[in-house]
């Protein structure tokens, strides 16, 4: 949909505009993985067993591989698809090493210590999506950082092949990363496996990964639970915003949104240019270019919930782009520098001509799982911090309780609560 009339609309309008495909979705998706959840918590395996004949169309005896079996299946994988995987596993390593917090120690106040530390989280969930293509970078995404943060417990599920196997790539990804426990199952019930525990499957602390509407429902469900895990990220259907002027290229830009669109039918690609001529000539691309490729029909769905905004200027495209709050954002401007400080709401930028979305879904080092549905505004984007917790300590010495006593005294009498005041006198009275 070409809209060149973006400052004549109403806000309402332009609201409208900016929807994620996602509203169209069908209603019944919360209580179904609802039921799911239910029946996983009920039932455990035997559960995730029934949903994955119901929803993968294969019947599968057990749920975890065997080391032995991890090392199997990935060494079936094609040399070249191994170097690939190598060069990509050594960018994110690099990126992610780089991100390695610190303990920091502070005299906040003489004789008053502080330290702050992080510990990595005991045991995390990694779900690599598998529906509609079969995701090995997802699975250096999520295994890369947690195989740094040292997490004891590293558990990788994803959805069974119709042949009832994860396929070899994605073994070997995982085999890379030192995952510690492989399962295949997907979909709300691996959520809910992960989230409760089964049989086979010990629950985690944490669950991490992208997913379709049926993963990220589920996802939100069980973190809403009193004794539930904590999640990272709504992190759903892909999403590209390209801010261009007349510098970029038709042709990339059809390439980009594409690249995207064929994800799946939900996806949402949007440019955004003062040219209305360069979104002609995008339009043209986009038609010729889908034609010759073999996920043409996913992409095709998802373009037509694609917009291409015709602004006054860039600094409306950057606004725009701030108010929609992309998963990716690519600038094939002139001067994308310029349009940085404008630029703070999304979940990775990707700057210049030579830089395809595509780099960052794959191997420039970034980390490719993003918030979505407008979240970039209050998300991150997944980083090495994610799969540690922080925890702070403090150490007062004598001489510092002596000063720091008045004050602490005070704060408890405000707020009547004397045994706290005594717990900083009694220690004085002795050295009184
Ligand atoms: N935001 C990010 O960081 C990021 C990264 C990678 C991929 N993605 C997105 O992740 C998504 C992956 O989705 P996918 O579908 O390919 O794989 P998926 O693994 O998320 O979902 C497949 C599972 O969905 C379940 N399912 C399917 N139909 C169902 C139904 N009717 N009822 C209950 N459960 C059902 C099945 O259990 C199936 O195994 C894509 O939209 C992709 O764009 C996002
Ligand atoms: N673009 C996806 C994130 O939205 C990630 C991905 C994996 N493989 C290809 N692309
Ligand atoms: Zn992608």
């Amino acid at each position: 949909m070409i809209i060149n009339d973006w400052s004549q609309l109403s806000a309402a309008a332009q609201h409208e505009l900016l929807q994620r495909p996602l509203r169209q979705d069908s209603p019944t998706v919360e209580q179904d993985v609802a039921a799911i959840i239910a029946a996983v918590d009920k039932q455990g395996d035997a559960a995730v067993l029934e949903f994955t004949q119901r929803f993968d169309g294969v019947r599968l005896d057990s749920l975890r591989y065997s080391p032995e079996q991890v090392a199997a299946q990935a060494a079936k994988t094609p040399v070249a698809v191994q170097q690939a995987i190598d060069r990509a596993y050594q960018n994110i390593q690099r990126f992610h090493q780089a991100q390695t917090p610190q303990s920091i120690r502070v005299e906040t106040t003489p004789g008053v210590f502080c330290e702050q530390h992080y510990a990595p989280l005991q045991a995390v969930g990694l779900y690599v999506p598998g529906g509609s293509a079969v995701l090995p970078s997802t699975a250096l995404m999520l295994g890369v950082p947690a195989q740094i943060a040292l997490n004891p417990r590293r558990v990788l599920v994803s959805p069974p092949n119709p042949t009832g196997e994860l396929e070899p790539a994605l073994m070997y990804a995982a085999q890379r990363c030192g995952i510690t426990e492989v399962y295949r199952c997907g979909g709300a019930q691996a959520i809910a496996a992960l989230a409760l525990g089964t049989a086979s499957i010990a629950p985690v602390q944490k669950i991490f990964g992208p997913g379709n509407r049926y993963v990220t429902a589920a996802k939100q469900q069980v973190s809403q639970r009193p004794d539930g895990p904590v999640i990272d990220m709504p992190a759903g259907p892909s999403e590209l915003l390209i801010i261009a002027d007349e510098s970029a290229q038709p042709a990339y830009i059809a390439a980009d949104l594409l690249s995207q669109a064929e994800h799946g039918a939900d996806s949402q690609v949007i440019v955004i240019s003062p040219s209305a001529e360069l979104l002609a000539k995008v339009g043209e691309q986009l038609a010729q270019q889908v034609r010759s490729l073999p996920r043409a029909a996913l992409a095709r769905q998802a373009l037509q919930y694609s917009r291409m905004i015709c602004t006054d200027s860039l600094q409306q495209a950057c606004s725009i782009s701030q108010r929609y709050a992309p998963e990716h954002l690519s600038l094939q401007v002139e001067d994308p520098q310029a349009l940085l400080p404008m630029l703070t709401v999304a979940g990775s930028i990707f700057i210049g001509h030579t830089t395809p979305e595509a780099g960052g879904d794959y191997a420039t080092g970034t980390n490719h799982v993003l918030p979505t549905y407008g979240s970039a505004n209050r998300y991150s984007s997944l980083g090495l911090l994610d799969f540690y917790r922080r925890y702070t300590t403090q150490e007062v010495t004598l001489a510092g309780l002596q000063s720091l006593a008045p004050t602490l005294i005070t704060l408890a009498q405000t707020e009547g609560l004397d045994a706290h005041a005594r717990a900083v006198a009694i220690r004085l009275e002795d050295t009184l």
